[in-house]
């Protein structure tokens, strides 16, 4: 259960106003959301927030039980790997590793033996579709491919809950609706928590509640498109 209670957050030089404020939430096991809103209300801020990559200024946020904003940038970071997964609207795979060491990396860096890591992450790109890429590189890959690759790699160390930023973004429609039903049937089914930023009413008409985040908090929205 991820539980987010009047999250504020200001950047200096913002006289005092707050970028968002009130912001409250709570997302079972297996829920995923869509954050909607004008550009520059704070959406990516919010995720960065709730990845403790930026300090709030006020509130509270809980997974499963565990106070977060309490953390120190150390044990935020221990939590980050091992409960988190991102995915983001530029892929950000690493170009030197091959799709296998791509997927595999949030496991190394959990210290996961290092066939065991092959192993699971070889698992992951068959589920997304890529089993017989596994050793070929990300810069041979299309759009859509690249975000198979960043989903598996979100998914492999099983998280809690993953955090996507405009993840059909850089996809024309068609890849767009493929990579989106493929991200949520897989938070589905490994009962993680989804929260996608999205200015894609179409994608966000596919999640199981829309929020509109404004200045004031996030409001729920019909899901209907
Ligand atoms: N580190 C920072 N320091 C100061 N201001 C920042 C910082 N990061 C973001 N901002 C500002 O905060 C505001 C919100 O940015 P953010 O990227 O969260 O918005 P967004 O809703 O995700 O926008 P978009 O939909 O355009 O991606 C913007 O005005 C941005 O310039």
């Amino acid at each position: 259960m991820l539980e987010l209670d009047g999250l504020a957050k200001r950047f200096d030089g913002q006289s005092g106003r707050a970028l968002f404020s009130h912001v409250s939430l709570r997302l079972a096991p297996g829920e995923c959301v869509a954050i909607m809103g004008e550009s520059g209300v704070g959406k990516s801020t919010l995720l960065n927030c709730i990845a403790g990559l930026e300090a709030v200024d006020a509130g509270s946020i809980r997974l499963d039980g565990t106070e977060l904003v309490a953390l120190d940038d150390d044990a935020f970071a221990r939590l980050r790997r091992r409960s988190y997964g991102f995915v983001f609207q530029a892929f950000h795979l690493l170009p030197h590793l091959t799709l296998a060491q791509n997927v595999a990396l949030p496991l190394w860096l959990l210290d996961c033996a290092a066939a065991e890591a092959q192993q699971r992450a070889t698992t992951m790109l068959a589920q997304v579709g890529l089993a017989d890429r596994a050793d070929d590189w990300p810069r041979h890959l299309s759009g859509g491919e690249m975000q198979r690759v960043a989903i598996a790699r979100a998914l492999v160390h099983r998280p809690t809950l993953v955090l996507a930023d405009e993840p059909t973004g850089n996809l024309d429609a068609e890849r767009a609706a493929d990579v989106l039903e493929l991200l949520l049937g897989s938070l589905r089914s490994a009962g993680a928590i989804g929260i996608l930023v999205t200015h894609s009413r179409a994608a966000a008409a596919r999640t199981d509640r829309v929020l509109r985040l404004t200045a004031t908090g996030l409001a729920e929205e019909a899901a209907a498109a």
